[in-house]
């Protein structure tokens, strides 16, 4: 019998979450994605959000249209935008009397057993503590390349979804779902590996991944045993009706958990 109460992590893509221009984040839809998870924990799930959004919240302040190329820039940028962001889910989540926590993590962070068991043991009790929204990201202020950054959300999320052994993950992002060569959205995908030829090279103007990036996040998390979606972040319903098992956006069926 299908699990009532899942654990399930949502992730947020820059561009569902910054505004057209990309100066400023996108207050109304974060109003709206936040009344939706707090639909889902008052129902009784346990979420985490791994939310990207940092660096294209900081531009403005730093005077910027586009996403700095240097690191000093990009890493100013997201201390700036990081503590913009977490204000506006602090401030929507309060509506519907939920505390928002926030966890930065570095490849570091979970890639020893020690540092694993401590990142995990954060989320245990938090989870204990009902009303409590974590919110993750990469600490981009201080994590860079050579020593080992996630480099994108997409693959940040899978991590975290197979540390905290979620039933389900959940790729918000511009588009709802993988579209195939005639442009029309995969709604099921057994074999993750022959999916990879779809991937195109564009992607969003503010955004790190791309499709290439959240089919390896896919991977990762449907071979931990994770049933893992790719949908659209700017079509209202999409979280409750996934979380509901509707066929939206694009399945990705999850392989056989192994104990
Ligand atoms: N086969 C495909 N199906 C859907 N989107 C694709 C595909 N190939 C490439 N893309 C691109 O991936 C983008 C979504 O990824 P991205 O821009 O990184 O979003 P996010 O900021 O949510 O991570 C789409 O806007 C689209 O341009
Ligand atoms: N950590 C970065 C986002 C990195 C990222 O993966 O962005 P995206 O491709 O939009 O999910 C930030 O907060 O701006």
């Amino acid at each position: 019998m299908a699990k009532k109460r899942k654990r399930i992590v949502i992730k947020f893509g820059s561009g569902i979450l910054a505004n057209a221009q990309g100066t400023s984040l996108d207050a109304p839809q974060f109003r709206r994605l936040c009344a939706e998870i707090a639909a889902l924990v008052e129902a009784g799930h346990e979420v985490i959000v791994v939310s990207s959004g940092a660096v294209a919240a900081g531009l403005a302040e730093l005077g910027l249209r586009e996403r700095p190329e240097d690191l000093p820039g990009k890493q100013a940028c997201a201390a700036i935008g990081q503590s913009k962001l977490m204000q506006l889910y602090g401030k929507m989540f309060v509506k519907h009397k939920l505390v928002v926590a926030q966890l930065l993590l570095t490849y570091r962070d979970l890639d020893s057993r020690v540092s694993h068991a401590n990142a995990r043991n954060t989320f245990t009790r938090l989870f204990q503590q009902r009303g409590v929204v974590p919110i993750v990201n990469e600490n981009d202020s201080v994590a860079v390349d050579e020593f080992g950054k996630f480099g994108d959300n997409d693959k940040l999320s899978a991590e975290v979804a197979v540390l905290v052994e979620a039933d389900m993950l959940i790729l918000m992002t511009s588009v709802d779902g993988l579209l195939d060569a005639k442009g029309e959205t995969v709604r099921a995908v057994k074999d993750i590996e022959k999916v990879f030829e779809l991937v195109k090279p564009e992607k969003g103007k503010f955004s790190v991944g791309g499709m290439a990036s959240k089919l390896q996040a896919v991977k990762v998390a449907v071979e931990a045993g994770i049933t893992t979606y790719i949908a659209g972040g700017r079509c209202p319903g999409r979280i409750p009706e996934i979380a509901a098992g509707k066929a939206v956006g694009t399945r990705f069926v999850a392989k056989a958990r192994t104990l």
